[in-house]
């Protein structure tokens, strides 16, 4: 293990995390089909490796957007949401696909679902490669889940801790040393 980091366990290894997107997108090709285009909302920094993988096994026409959320310090929710970049604004009369790495309390994914309800887009769904069900505190529930995994800290392939780790290419659980 790299970077001084305290104790890990991989959860889900390069190849797990390969297939399980292949997956993930042959059902979003089956649902959308091939003729709309699809715009997918990749929110920065966590989703950023799963959204530009994800996006490569797509097959309809796509548009790739962004936007800059953070709420987390160390381990925890801050518990408030710091928009860092504007919603984008060109949204009306498309699908929108939303693409997370986690959906953890659902703070951010209640917060940005709240904010582009006005968005006229034509429909609003959810991607998310990891799940925390026992830990959410909203009432969010994402269209599309990767993995469904317990409370635990993971750290890995777009997770970081404090900016660290997202160059890792699996995802581990972080447990104290
Ligand atoms: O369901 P929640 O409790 O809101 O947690 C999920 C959010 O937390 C992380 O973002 P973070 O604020 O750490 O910013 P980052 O994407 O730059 O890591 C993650 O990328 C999700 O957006
Ligand atoms: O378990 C997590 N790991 C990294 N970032 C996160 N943001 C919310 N939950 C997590």
């Amino acid at each position: 293990m790299n970077n001084n980091l305290m104790n890990v366990g991989v959860l889900f290894s390069e190849l797990d995390i390969k297939e399980r997107t292949k997956i993930i997108a042959q059902q979003i090709n089956k649902d959308y089909g091939t003729n709309e285009t699809l715009v997918v909302l990749i929110v920065l920094h966590g989703a950023l490796i799963f959204g530009a993988d994800l996006v490569r096994n797509l097959e309809m026409p796509t548009e790739i957007e962004t936007i800059r959320i953070k709420s987390y310090e160390g381990t925890a929710s801050t518990g408030k949401i710091n928009l860092v970049t504007p919603l984008p604004t060109s949204l009306a009369g498309k699908h929108v696909l939303i693409v997370e790495d986690i959906v953890d309390t659902g703070r951010s994914i209640h917060f940005l679902l709240n904010e582009l309800a006005k968005s006229e887009a034509i429909s609003l769904k959810v991607c998310s490669l990891l799940d925390k069900p026992e830990a959410h505190e909203f009432p969010v529930k994402a269209d599309y889940v990767g993995f469904t995994i317990s409370k635990n800290f993971v750290i890995g392939y777009g997770l970081d801790l404090n900016g660290k780790y997202r160059n890792l290419p699996y995802i581990a659980n972080l447990t104290k040393a």
